[in-house]
């Protein structure tokens, strides 16, 4: 059963050492062994241990988010990347995106991305969850999931804000939301969407859908984040003796009973390092793997579970043949940083200087107040190219042709996010003294897709991830299309005030060579070179164990269970059965949180 203080580290006290004579019968044991304790795996987790019937054990790669205080603080987050506490992974070289590698950071942490993303929530489209339906998740659609978004969130409304009707949130579960402030640039930056012809809107998360432009909401509490491991794993749910949390911990494999006609989850191997001594534990009813979108389809196949060629080749021994393990990576591209000259005041360039960083984090610190408490990308517009009314064309190109891919009629495949700040891009310093905003277009439903594969049977060898971006050349396009229109915005007359592009400066290597270019003179190919040089994955992969109608289709069945093995479900972003047209960590919550119901339904069963 499980320990009665918070976490646990040493393995022997919750797992048994690996011994020659291996009978399982002697094995530390709990109901349900969960992997990964991230955004997925802290709900998971809580909900089950709610029944003090089952015992639960959550073992976690990473440490505690306590041990790491810029994990606290919203505006921080990119100083968290490729710290200790980021899986830091990289895709391979990447042909049609700028022949280089890509960034694709994981939190390694209690909490999971939960605990490093840029904290915005949304509910994303409602037509995104019907065509989950369509595509043979039943029981996935948008009228199943949205008592799940509205039991997760506990609601803060804010007087800047009263369009938004409470009604439409959650106002007593446990993770919570509530509008930060904002720059001034923010609210330039939403009239210039509006006089571009997107209709702004009061709220991002409501049954009638999210097109439009419009503020964030924003996962935080008094001006600190709250990630699923904070809002899920309370110090209460902590003390629960029939829950286990064990961090600093990696599972390497899952242990099956091949005795049967089908392969039977039995329990998992965990270890400290590589080197480390392995310690069995057993799941007396399931494992359930919640390792994220990446770690997940790794967990599989290191276990034998995948496409036979990927296994053999690997030098795994195969347990189960499934195909679709780690096919299906879907991640949103963005074109890389649009900035924007503005005058001084507007922006958070101001940070940029030293003293007033310091001065923000003290401000941070003491009141819990201030700059660091606001959201890195305030807000969006959510638009879709196939709309004749925005201001797509231009002098200089000849329309090019253009599949608009969505879920459908009310959902964007384009959204232009924007930071308050000038950015040059991941890894590039901006110098003091510039001030503007970043638009940033994101291909909201590429129809490129790419694979997670593994070289050995090594769970310590880092994974093969191929998005495989801009496969289908209708993924640039789309993006041509959000450049344009992010040009036009910080040229709108609203904006004039605040907004100063040079007039059609062509210095290609200054930071505001796009904002600065003139979008009728610039031609489509001078925009696609620019995107093939900047482009970065916006890190919201999905689906590579995702739900199908059968394994020729999905990893798992509705009920999340894997095809044609016993004893083992997946619950986290990789069973997303497609893209989704938002932000994913809302829908991760909601779909744990009704993995939660299922796995206790299927109990009583
Ligand atoms: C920088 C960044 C910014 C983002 N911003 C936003 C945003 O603002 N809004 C939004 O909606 N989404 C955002 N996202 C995406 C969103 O946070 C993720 O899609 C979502 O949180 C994924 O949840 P998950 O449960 O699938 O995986 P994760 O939260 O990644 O959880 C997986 C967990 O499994 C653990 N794990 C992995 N392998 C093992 C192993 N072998 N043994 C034990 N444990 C293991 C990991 O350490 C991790 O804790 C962002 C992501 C990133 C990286």
């Amino acid at each position: 059963m499980g320990s009665s203080h918070s976490y646990v580290t040493d393995p022997d006290a919750f797992a048994t050492k690996v011994k020659e004579t291996d009978d399982k019968s002697s094995w530390k044991s709990y109901d349900y062994v969960v992997v990964g304790g991230g955004t997925a795996g802290s709900v998971l987790a809580s909900r089950l241990s709610e029944d003090p019937n089952v015992s639960v054990l959550l073992i976690e790669a990473g440490n505690s988010y306590e041990k790491d205080f810029l994990t606290q603080i919203p505006l921080a987050w990119p100083q968290i990347l490729k710290s200790s506490i980021d899986w830091d992974y990289q895709t391979v070289n990447q042909p049609r995106a700028g022949d280089r590698q890509h960034s694709v950071p994981r939190g390694k942490v209690l909490g999971g991305c939960s605990s490093i993303n840029a904290l915005i929530y949304q509910h994303c489209s409602t037509e995104d969850f019907d065509e989950w339906e369509r595509l043979g998740a039943t029981g996935w659609g948008y009228k199943d999931l949205y008592p799940y978004f509205i039991k997760s969130e506990k609601y803060t409304p804010s007087p800047d804000h009263p369009g938004v009707v409470s009604s439409d949130h959650g106002l007593d579960g446990p993770w919570k939301t509530t509008f930060a402030d904002v720059p001034r640039i923010h609210n330039v930056l939403i009239d210039a969407c509006e006089e571009l012809g997107v209709k702004r809107i009061d709220d991002f998360n409501t049954p009638k859908g999210q097109m439009g432009v419009s503020t964030f909401l924003s996962i935080t509490d008094h001006g600190k984040r709250d990630s699923a491991a904070i809002a899920y794993l309370t110090p209460t749910v902590l003390k629960r003796p029939n829950l286990t949390v064990a961090l600093s911990t990696v599972v390497e494999r899952v242990l099956f009973d091949e005795s049967g006609s089908e392969p039977h989850a039995v329990g998992v191997e965990v270890s400290k390092s590589a080197e480390a001594p392995k310690y069995r534990v057993r799941a007396n009813r399931e494992v359930i793997l919640c390792g994220g979108t990446i770690a997940s389809p790794q967990i599989l196949l290191v276990s034998g579970i995948g496409p036979e060629e990927v296994l053999s080749k690997a030098g795994i021994k195969v347990v189960k043949d499934l195909p679709q393990v780690g096919k299906n990576y879907y991640d949103h591209i963005s074109s890389g940083p649009i900035c924007i000259r503005a005058k001084p005041g507007y922006s958070l360039d101001f940070l940029n200087s030293p003293i007033q960083a310091i001065g923000a984090m003290l401000q941070w610190f003491v009141f819990g107040k201030g700059p660091m408490t606001e959201l890195a990308a305030p807000g969006a517009a959510f638009i879709r190219v196939d709309d004749e009314t925005l201001p797509y064309s231009s002098n200089s190109s000849s329309d090019v042709p253009l599949r608009a891919n969505n879920a459908g009629p009310n959902t964007p495949d384009l959204e232009i996010v924007w930071f308050p700040l000038v950015i040059g891009g991941f890894g590039i310093k901006t110098p003091p003294g510039i001030y503007g905003a970043t638009m940033g277009p994101v291909v909201l439903k590429p129809e490129s897709s790419g694979t997670i594969t593994v070289e050995s049977p090594s769970v310590y060898d880092k994974p093969v991830i191929d998005p495989n971006f801009f496969a289908s050349e209708n993924d640039m396009n789309v993006l041509v299309r959000g450049v344009r229109f992010s040009m036009r915005v910080g040229r709108a007359n609203s904006a004039k005030n605040v907004f100063e592009p040079k007039a059609d400066s062509i210095d290609t290597k200054d930071f505001f060579y796009m904002g600065d270019a003139d979008p009728d003179r610039i031609t489509d190919e001078e925009i696609k070179e620019y995107i093939r040089g900047h482009c970065s994955a916006a890190f919201h992969p999905t689906s590579t164990a995702r739900i199908g109608a059968s394994p020729e289709t999905g990893v798992v069945d509705p009920r999340l269970r894997v095809f044609g093995v016993k004893g083992l479900r997946v619950v986290d972003a990789s069973v997303f059965p497609n893209q989704i047209s938002g932000h994913p960590a809302a829908p991760v919550v909601a779909v744990a949180e009704r993995a939660a119901d299922i796995i206790k339904e299927d109990a009583k069963a």
